[in-house]
């Protein structure tokens, strides 16, 4: 697993995201990384606070949302360098917004352990990129997804 996660790579400008710029420090500051970058699959964990939770006990689902959001466009923007057969970071910016964001809550999310966010790129075209994203809690899949990424727009930027 490289050290640097996805979203360090950012550039300061658009580093306040909520869901993981590193510039917003009341955000979740989420980290995505290759698990297996040949075969298209991503990681990333995130331990709820207990001001995220739903029912006592258990994970609200909009933060649930939020994390496979953010691990989606980050994917996507790995993906997108992979494709192109270039170093992430590398000008011009290959950047990502969430066009499409699925969630199913398959089961109650725990709170207590850390949350385990595995990605897999299904789909990568020149401006879009499709991940697909399940959320575990002790090695128990709580939570599917899927992140429809699109290249961000200029108005965006
Ligand atoms: C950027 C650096 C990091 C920043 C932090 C990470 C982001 C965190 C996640 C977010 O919260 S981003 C904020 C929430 N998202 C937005 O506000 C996006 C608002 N929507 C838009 O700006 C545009 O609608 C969008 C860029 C998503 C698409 O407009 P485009 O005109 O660029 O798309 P286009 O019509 O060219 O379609 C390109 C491809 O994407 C597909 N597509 C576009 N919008 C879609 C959609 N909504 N659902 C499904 N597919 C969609 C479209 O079908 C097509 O697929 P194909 O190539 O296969 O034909």
């Amino acid at each position: 697993m490289s050290k640097q996660a996805f979203q360090d790579y950012y550039p300061e400008e658009l580093s306040h995201c909520y869901g993981c710029g590193s510039n917003n420090a009341d955000g979740h500051q989420l980290k995505s990384y290759w698990l297996d970058e040949k075969q298209g699959e991503t990681i990333a964990r995130f331990t709820p606070k207990a001001y995220h939770t739903a029912i006592p006990g258990f994970v609200y689902g909009g933060l649930i949302a939020s994390l496979i959001d953010c691990h989606g466009t980050g994917s996507a923007a790995a993906a997108a360098y992979q494709a192109q057969g270039r170093v992430i970071g590398s000008a011009p910016a290959l950047r990502f917004v969430t066009g499409a964001l699925n969630v199913n809550f398959l089961a109650p999310t725990p709170m207590g352990v850390e949350l385990i966010l595995r990605g897999k790129i299904t789909e990568v075209k020149e401006r879009k990129v499709i991940v697909e994203i399940t959320l575990s809690a002790d090695d128990v899949v709580c939570v599917s997804g899927s992140v429809i990424a699109v290249k961000m727009p200029a108005t965006m930027g």
